[in-house]
C-alpha cells in the first residue's frame, strides 16, 4: 500500500469564538486525487489554509508526508505547490519567462530542455510559449502554473476551485492532466463545489458541510464515484439546514 501523503486528523479550527472546522479527518495516499466538496462557507478555504500553515488548528492536526505542518512548517515549501483560484503569474511575461523567474526565486536550476518538457507534459501549445500571459485563457495560465509546479519537483498539489471559469474542453483537458499527474506519482488535493467535476477526477471525495465531514466517497477500482449519490448527499445537507 502507498504511503499516506495528506492527512487531517480530528482537525478543529476556531476563529474568535466561531468553530469553523469541527473534527475533520481525511487522508490521501501517494498518487491519489482527493477532492473536498462543499458549498459556500463550508470551510474549504480554511482547510487549505491550515494545510499551507496559514491557519493554526485549535486541536487535531494536519500532516504532509507524515510531517505535522505546524511542528515543521518548512515541509509546505519543500513539498507543496499551491494553485489559487486565480493563478498568480506575471501577465507581461511569457510562460517561459514566468517559469524561469519563479524557478530562480525557489533556487531551482532547470535547463531550457527541462522547461520545454514540462510545458509539453501539461500540453500547453508550443506556439504560445513565448507570448505574454496577458493574452492567455485561464486554462493556459493554469497549465503554465502546473508546469512550474512540476519543475519545482513539488510532489503534492493543492488546487483551489481549479475548474471554475474553464470551458468544457478546458475542463476535460484539466481532468486528464490531473489524472495523468496522479498516475505519475503526484498526490493532488482540490477543493471545489463542482459535484460532477469532482466525481470525474477524484479517487476520494470528502463532503464538507458547515465545517464537518458529512460524507466520504471512494471510487471503485475501475471507474468513477457515482455523481448521483454525491449530488443527493450534497443537496440533502443543504436542505437539512
Ligand atoms: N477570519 C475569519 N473570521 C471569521 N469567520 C471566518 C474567517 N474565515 C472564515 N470564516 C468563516 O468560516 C466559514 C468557512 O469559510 P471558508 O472560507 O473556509 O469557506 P469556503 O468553503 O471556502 O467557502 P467559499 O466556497 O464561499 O469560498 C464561513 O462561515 C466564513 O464566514
Amino acid at each position: 500500500m502507498q504511503e499516506l501523503v495528506i492527512s487531517a486528523s480530528n482537525l478543529c479550527v476556531n476563529v474568535k469564538e466561531k468553530q469553523i472546522l469541527k473534527n475533520v479527518s481525511f487522508s490521501a495516499r501517494k498518487g491519489e486525487v482527493m477532492a473536498l466538496l462543499g458549498g459556500n462557507g463550508a470551510g474549504k478555504s480554511t482547510t487549505i489554509k491550515t494545510f499551507l500553515g496559514l491557519m493554526t488548528p485549535s486541536s487535531g492536526s494536519v500532516s504532509l508526508a507524515g510531517v505535522n505542518v505546524h511542528q515543521q512548517p518548512d515541509i509546505v515549501r519543500q513539498k507543496v505547490a499551491y494553485l489559487p483560484e486565480s493563478v498568480m503569474l506575471y501577465g507581461h511575461l511569457t510562460a517561459i519567462e514566468n517559469i524561469k523567474y519563479f524557478l530562480s526565486l525557489s533556487g531551482k536550476q532547470k535547463t531550457a530542455g527541462d522547461i520545454a518538457e514540462a510545458l509539453q507534459r501539461v500540453a500547453l501549445q508550443e506556439a504560445s510559449w513565448n507570448s505574454a500571459l496577458a493574452g492567455y485563457s485561464k486554462g493556459m495560465r493554469q497549465k503554465t502554473a502546473i508546469a512550474l509546479a512540476l519543475l519545482r519537483d513539488a510532489p503534492i498539489l493543492f488546487l483551489d476551485e481549479p475548474t471554475s471559469g474553464l470551458d468544457p474542453v478546458a475542463i476535460d483537458e484539466f481532468n486528464r492532466l490531473v489524472k495523468q499527474l496522479a498516475a505519475q506519482g503526484s498526490t493532488i488535493f482540490m477543493v471545489t463545489h463542482d459535484v460532477y467535476g469532482a466525481c470525474h477526477v477524484a479517487d476520494r471525495i470528502g463532503l464538507l458541510h458547515n465545517g464537518e465531514i458529512v460524507g466520504m466517497f471512494d471510487a471503485p477500482e475501475h471507474g468513477n464515484i457515482d455523481s448521483e449519490v454525491v449530488h443527493k448527499a450534497f443537496t440533502a445537507g443543504a436542505h437539512n439546514e
